[in-house]
């Protein structure tokens, strides 16, 4: 047996879900209420466009939220479009039903756009009020001519009343009366808050009055400033009565011009990212920026998104200087919809690379969910991000082509950005990978490529660089006392970037390594003909170095190196593989995952203690081996020697300084003692 029939929803449900599952956030109320309001008046606008309705052209559309603390309701009035009893019926009652839907089809191919700008979409955002208020009035007048106003009344239960309405002017009144779970937003600065949040750029002017009880004081006030001349004691002096007469008259003409002149609407209806980039100014740049991301800063560049075709997209993405580099994380991307806020920094819908930048995203096309603060598939997501990530890419090679001093000037501000978004992003770095740039501890700005040609007589695709300029500092000056130069390389992301980097360049086998991993290219180059009997007298002074080292310090496994560097200042320094480097940084990384830990427990630093036999203290210590009167004084110096070469390496941990000063002292007071 076959049966067919509708299926129905039990509206008694209904009210639940809205309130408690559909929507994250309480204040989104504001939102749909007032994106409602700009629906109706642009549903009028593209109507009298159409020459279907009369509308005067010098028409003032607005929007006003009116707030009665006393009365503890808060309303939304509009003069657009308005609704018919017959329109409220259809598009109210009738629970997920849209009349943005309605409307569009019914005028499809009539208007140029398709009325894209319309926001509605599901029929469902007006029942958002019962998240605050536990009534909800609709007063309304509709356009058409003849119309009677209608008004709906409901308590948030399944039933509905319908009388004559009261309006007297077209357009919408929605009355919430607030209830216990909307009390906060009978708050000014809350409501302002949500207010600004929201609304900040819809496209019709919105007005916020706050309705107050005037005191009994203020009152007075007022009346007595009205009645007040205000004039100095001079001018009293001057004055006869008629010119008192005059300047009351002015003062009470100005009063009357002030009271005239308009209050400023809260949003701004044609924001920034709306308007044709050769319209905006630079200036107009950055006055958006303060004012939308509170950052007194400027902005160093941006980039206008302005796309129409194959999807609509519009923004403005700002290179922001970092103030510190705790900053560097701290983005903030403003996805929009049709000038409604939806959301920041949302993962899904901007490129994660995109997260460390400021900007506005507004994309109309976006396919958002029925609550509008999650998206429902991500085909759209991913043209978006290839178009952004190319938009982004094209304004550094255009910056870096057109103005490579500038380029290099915003280097310390946007590199980390644009390596992290190298590494998310394998379409930027194909783009960007020519412009990449190395910050030399000489200050010099070098891309990858002009770095590897300059240095590749002293070391062919090895890339040297410093993590640390002050902790490194021995290292450093090594380099540069050998005409070598390193790349700094001291943010978070550059310790991925550098693996990163040697994994792109594998054609060329290209090495990164710190300045402390080797020290092939700061040695002097040895006699190709050594005879055997120095060879053997060189690795006798190195055991014997290695064994005072090692009971020195107490470290049985420690390798020691006797190698002729050519800047004879530096006594010892410590050599650390990257390989074994990397895998330290590792494992500190994961030192709470117990996993990791117990794996590479037995794991030690590769370390290798390289003492320099051109330097005069290591000679000494060299001739002060094997006699057992020096022994004490020779330890002395061994532990003292490869503190120094350690803290040239990485910081002592606090037991390791205080013997560190001990010991120093007691180099110092023997000095003394040399001396008396
Ligand atoms: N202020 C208003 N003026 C005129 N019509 C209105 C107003 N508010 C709501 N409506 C009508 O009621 C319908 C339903 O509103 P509702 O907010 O529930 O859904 P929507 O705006 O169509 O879609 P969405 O759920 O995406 O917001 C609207 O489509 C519109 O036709």
């Amino acid at each position: 047996m076959q049966e067919k029939g509708n299926l129905s929803i039990n509206s008694e449900n209904f009210m639940p879900i809205i309130k408690k599952w559909l929507y994250t956030d309480k204040d989104i109320f504001i939102r749909e209420l007032v994106s409602n309001a700009c629906d109706a008046v642009t549903k009028l606008q593209k109507l009298s466009m159409m020459g279907e309705a009369d509308i005067p052209a010098e028409e003032a559309y607005k929007i006003h939220v009116v707030l009665d603390q006393d009365k503890k309701t808060l309303q939304i009035i509009d003069n657009g479009i308005g609704m018919t009893a017959d329109e409220i019926k259809k598009y109210i009652n009738q629970i997920a039903f849209s009349g943005a839907t309605d409307f569009l089809s019914k005028f499809e191919g009539k208007t140029e756009d398709e009325g894209s700008e319309i926001i509605g979409h599901f029929g469902l955002g007006f029942y958002s009020a019962f998240m605050v208020a536990d009534t909800v009035e609709i007063d309304s007048l509709s356009y058409q001519k003849g119309a009677e106003p209608a008004k709906w009344r409901c308590n948030g239960g399944i039933d509905y009343e319908m009388e004559a309405g009261e309006r007297t002017e077209r357009g919408t009144t929605i009355t919430l009366f607030i209830g216990a779970d909307g009390e906060e937003f009978l708050n000014e600065a809350t409501l302002y808050a949500a207010m600004r949040k929201y609304c900040a750029f819809m496209p019709v002017p919105i007005f916020v009055d706050v309705l107050k009880e005037e005191t009994e004081e203020e009152k007075a006030s007022a009346k007595k400033a009205e009645n007040t001349v205000h004039v100095s004691p001079e001018e009293a002096a001057k004055l006869t009565t008629e010119g008192a007469m005059d300047l009351l008259q002015e003062q009470q003409d100005a009063a009357e011009e002030a009271k005239a002149e308009e209050p400023k609407p809260l949003n701004d209806t044609n924001p920034l990212w709306q308007r044709k980039p050769s319209e905006c100014t630079d200036e107009d740049y950055k006055a958006f920026y303060h004012q939308v991301f509170n950052d007194l800063n400027d902005p160093l560049f941006w980039i206008h998104l302005n796309m129409d075709y194959p999807f609509r997209l519009k923004g403005i993405l700002y290179f922001p200087k970092l103030v510190e580099q705790m900053d560097m994380m701290d983005g903030e991307v403003k996805l929009y919809c049709n000038q409604v806020y939806i959301a920041d920094n949302v993962k899904e819908v901007v490129p994660e690379f995109l997260l460390l930048l400021k900007g506005i995203l507004d994309c109309p096309d976006m396919p958002l969910n029925v609550s509008r603060s999650a998206l429902q598939n991500d085909g759209y997501v991913e043209k978006m991000n290839a178009y952004i990530t190319k938009k982004v890419a094209d304004k550094l090679n255009q910056l870096f082509k057109t103005d490579r001093s500038a380029f290099e000037g915003f280097w310390d501000d946007i590199n980390i950005f644009i390596k992290y978004g190298c590494m998310k992003e394998e379409k930027l770095y194909d783009k960007v990978k020519d412009i990449l740039l190395l910050k030399t501890t000489d200050g010099v700005y070098e891309t990858v490529a002009e770095y590897l040609e300059k240095n590749k007589e002293k070391h062919e695709n090895v890339i040297y660089f410093a993590t640390d300029t002050n902790q490194q500092a021995q290292y450093i000056r090594l380099f540069k006392e050998q005409g070598l130069e390193a790349a700094i390389m001291d943010t978070p992301v550059d310790k991925p970037f550098v693996s990163f980097l040697e994994y792109k360049n594998q054609d060329i086998k290209l090495k990164v390594q710190r300045v402390d991993a080797d020290i092939d290219s700061l040695q002097e180059k040895e006699d190709a003909e050594i005879s055997e009997a120095k060879k053997q007298a060189d690795e006798f002074e190195a055991n014997q170095m290695q064994e005072l080292f090692r009971a020195a310090v107490a470290n049985e496994k420690l390798h020691v190196k006797l190698e002729a560097l050519k800047a004879e200042k530096v006594s010892a320094m410590i050599l650390l593989s990257e390989e074994s480097r990397r895998m330290m940084e590792m494992m500190e990384a994961y030192a709470n995952n117990e996993e990791f830990k117990a794996m590479f427990a037995n794991m030690k630093p590769d370390e290798t203690l390289v003492l320099n036999k051109n330097n005069k203290l290591v000679k000494a210590l060299l001739s002060m081996a094997g006699k057992e009167e020096k022994k004490e004084d020779a330890a002395l110096l061994c532990h003292q020697l490869y503190d120094l070469a350690l803290m040239s390496h990485r910081p002592l941990t606090s037991e390791e300084m205080t013997a560190f000063i001990d010991r120093s002292n007691l180099l110092l007071e023997k000095l003394t003692a040399f001396e008396a």
